[in-house]
């Protein structure tokens, strides 16, 4: 039987701390190795988002979890026509790096499910273990698989351990009761009761279709060879996730807050507006494409403007669309009692006038210095400008300590 060529209709997030086993996972689930530039080669971790998608099926007459299956043929029965489709997924692979945690974050923003990797032979809870949770949390990110990784390398007694404390974190906290399965991702062990947990604990997200339809871009690229001849140029291609609504090929788009500009000393982003030349998810063309998954959307801009992540958290709406580009935010917001990141839990001061902030809004990140500070609400001037696309847009707030941004905590942006 042959499965069908469907977009992934759920994005998975690979959330935790640094040399856990996250792309290590990825790739046992998906067969593809996400790490790809060679920094991240080199330094053996990762350092951009990674993507990989995996059709995951049920083979019809096999137990489980053996019967889950990511290709069309059962390796237990050895039927290539009894595996029926389930679905496509996607995994988001997180970096771990504590300096990279504006880039988790960014990716936590298109995650509607996420594996949380922990180490089985390292003490739990580590820092990143800790300030992953505690963002997806903020997010509101629920649905969460707890994996247990290296279990290769640990006695039954110290994994069992290890569970207990497990446990016990996250009693009394959302993830209550939380399914915690333990993994090899380098041997391959387990990867099918994963599966089976992944299918009932993280739905397919109920979508609205009549929503007015919004990508957040997290990477951007310039597709043509050096030294293409410009008859042959093609446009400039923008990847990310839709997070409501759907777009079709032909259709017109801009992409807000743009590009800036300087006039007479004064910065100002003016938007781009072009339209969908193509849409793609990993090799597959599609004439329309909806939530789930990383597309690549083809457009007639100069790729010199999408070149090497240029558009990266900018979003994409339909030309008409409203939405608010600001440079100045009035946030409520809410702070965590301790800052989870550092190894010493360290109390979260009050946020003061003339800090300066990061804030985390869908897939941008921006430095902003606070105007104003009341009990819950703080105004911030933006370097630059956000497009804020409704009017319940959650901003993660980071702080620097100790030299590195650490999560502070979240409120709602107002205007
Ligand atoms: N023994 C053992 N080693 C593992 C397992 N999974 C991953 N590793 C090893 O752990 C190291 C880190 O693995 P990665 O998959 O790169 O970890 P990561 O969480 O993606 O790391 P960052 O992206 O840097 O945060 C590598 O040397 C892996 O081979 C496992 O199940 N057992
Ligand atoms: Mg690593
Ligand atoms: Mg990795
Ligand atoms: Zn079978």
């Amino acid at each position: 039987m042959s499965w069908p060529t469907v977009q992934p209709e759920v994005n998975i997030g690979v959330v935790g701390h640094v040399d856990h086993g996250k792309t290590t996972l990825v790739q046992a689930i998906t067969g593809t190795w996400t790490s790809k530039h060679s920094e991240e080669l080199k330094r053996g971790m990762t350092i951009k988002l990674g993507y990989a998608e995996a059709s995951i099926g049920l083979c019809e007459t096999c137990r489980k979890p053996e019967g889950y299956v990511t290709e069309p043929s059962c390796n237990q029965c050895g039927s290539d026509e009894k595996p029926k489709f389930l679905r496509r997924i996607s995994l988001i692979d997180a970096p771990g790096h504590e300096v990279l945690m504006a880039t988790m974050l960014s990716g936590a923003a298109l995650m509607d499910g996420a594996i949380l990797v922990v180490a089985a032979n390292e003490p739990f809870p580590q820092p990143q273990t800790r300030e992953h949770f505690t963002a997806l949390g903020i997010i509101g990110i629920k649905n969460v698989v707890i994996v247990q990784n290296k279990v290769d390398v640990v006695s039954k007694e110290e994994a069992l351990a290890q569970y207990k404390s497990i446990k016990e974190f996250i009693k009394g906290t959302w993830a209550e009761g939380s399914p915690i399965v333990p993994v090899s991702a380098l041997h391959k062990i387990n990867v099918d009761a994963l599966i089976e947990t992944m299918e009932k604990h993280i739905k397919t997200p109920e979508r609205d279709p009549s929503k007015s339809p919004v990508l957040l871009i997290i990477r951007s690229f310039d597709i043509n060879k050096p030294g293409t001849s410009y008859l042959d140029l093609k446009g400039g291609v923008v990847g990310g996730t839709i997070i409501q609504g759907s777009f079709k090929v032909g259709q017109e788009i801009k992409i807000v807050p743009g590009v800036r500009f300087e006039k007479q000393g004064k910065a100002y982003f003016e938007p781009l507006y072009t339209k969908v030349s193509s849409l793609r998810f990993g090799d597959n063309e599609f004439d329309e494409a909806k939530p789930g998954g990383l597309v690549a959307m083809g457009t007639y801009l100069d790729p010199s403007l999408t070149k090497a992540d240029g558009l990266l958290g900018n979003i994409v709406v339909p030309a008409d669309a409203k939405v608010s580009v600001l440079d100045k935010l009035t946030i409520e917001y809410q702070l965590l009692e301790r800052v989870v990141g550092t190894k010493d839990l360290t109390k979260v001061d009050s946020i003061k006038a003339r800090e300066t902030l990061m804030l985390s809004i869908g897939s941008a990140t921006t430095i902003g210095v606070v105007k104003a500070s009341k009990a819950n609400s703080i105004e911030v001037e933006l370097r630059r400008p956000v497009a804020i696309w409704d009017n319940n847009v959650r901003a993660v707030i980071s702080k620097q300590i100790g030299g590195r941004w650490r999560l502070i905590g979240w409120g709602i942006v107002k205007s």
